[in-house]
């Protein structure tokens, strides 16, 4: 199955996010405040517009069941996801609400948000921008669920209900999404799958240039466009 494929492929993907400065400091705790700032404000947004898209996806399917599916999910993310949220606010001791209220897509952000939305506007069948979409709760249930293999987080730990918030409650997203991506590409030619798997390649790649974003608070480089 391609989602089983897509798993393997990216594990060592994965482990050089897991070994990146962003997760090592949320594991050691000694992560900088400014870069747990930085990732909150380009989280939120990126957030944002992943509810937007399963809008989108909703207007361009006739299955009633994933409409249920992609409705559940911009709920999840409006209520649920803020959770993770409030958990790296508390950790350094600011309201999410001042965090957040002056982020912009970064340039790592915006690219990953563009492809994701490339893949909404230009394909018919939803496969295609779920395949860009599918790393999202899947790298981060995977790299919490390594930190909690290979790591004892006193209870006092400022990112413990961090790492256990996405290594529980990710399952029923990424089930429905590889779902999706594997029925379709059951039905499709192997240039077809070969689309998918490179968005979900692109996508875990994404995900690794995200942290990287964070932790290097990159900003957009043009002079007049940081004011
Ligand atoms: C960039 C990014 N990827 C994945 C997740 C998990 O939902 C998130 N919150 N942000």
């Amino acid at each position: 199955m391609l989602s089983e494929i897509l798993k393997k492929e990216t594990e060592p993907m994965i482990e050089a996010i897991y070994s990146d400065a962003f997760i090592q400091g949320l594991i050691r705790g000694d992560i900088d405040d400014a870069a747990v700032a930085h990732y909150l404000r380009a989280d939120s947004l990126y957030l944002d517009e992943f509810a937007k898209l399963y809008a989108l996806l909703m207007s361009k399917t006739e299955s009633k069941e994933t409409v249920r599916f992609l409705m559940g999910q911009m709920a999840f993310l409006l209520d649920g996801e803020s959770e993770a949220h409030e958990v790296l606010a508390h950790a350094i001791n600011r309201s999410y609400e001042d965090i957040i209220k002056d982020g912009e897509w970064y340039p790592s952000a915006d690219h990953y948000i563009k492809h994701m939305y490339f893949n909404a506007y230009t394909r018919e069948d939803i496969a295609y921008a779920i395949s860009a979409m599918a790393p999202c709760p899947y790298v981060y249930r995977r790299v919490a669920q390594m930190a909690l293999e290979r790591h004892t987080f006193d209870t006092d730990h400022p990112y413990r209900r961090w790492f256990e918030f996405y290594a529980n409650d990710m399952n029923d997203t990424i089930d429905v999404m590889f779902g999706i991506m594997d029925d379709a590409a059951a039905h499709m030619t192997e240039k077809e799958v070969g689309i998918l798997r490179k968005n979900y390649l692109e996508s875990t790649e994404h995900e690794r240039r995200f942290f990287n974003m964070a932790a290097t608070k990159e900003r957009w480089k043009g002079a007049d466009m940081n004011d």
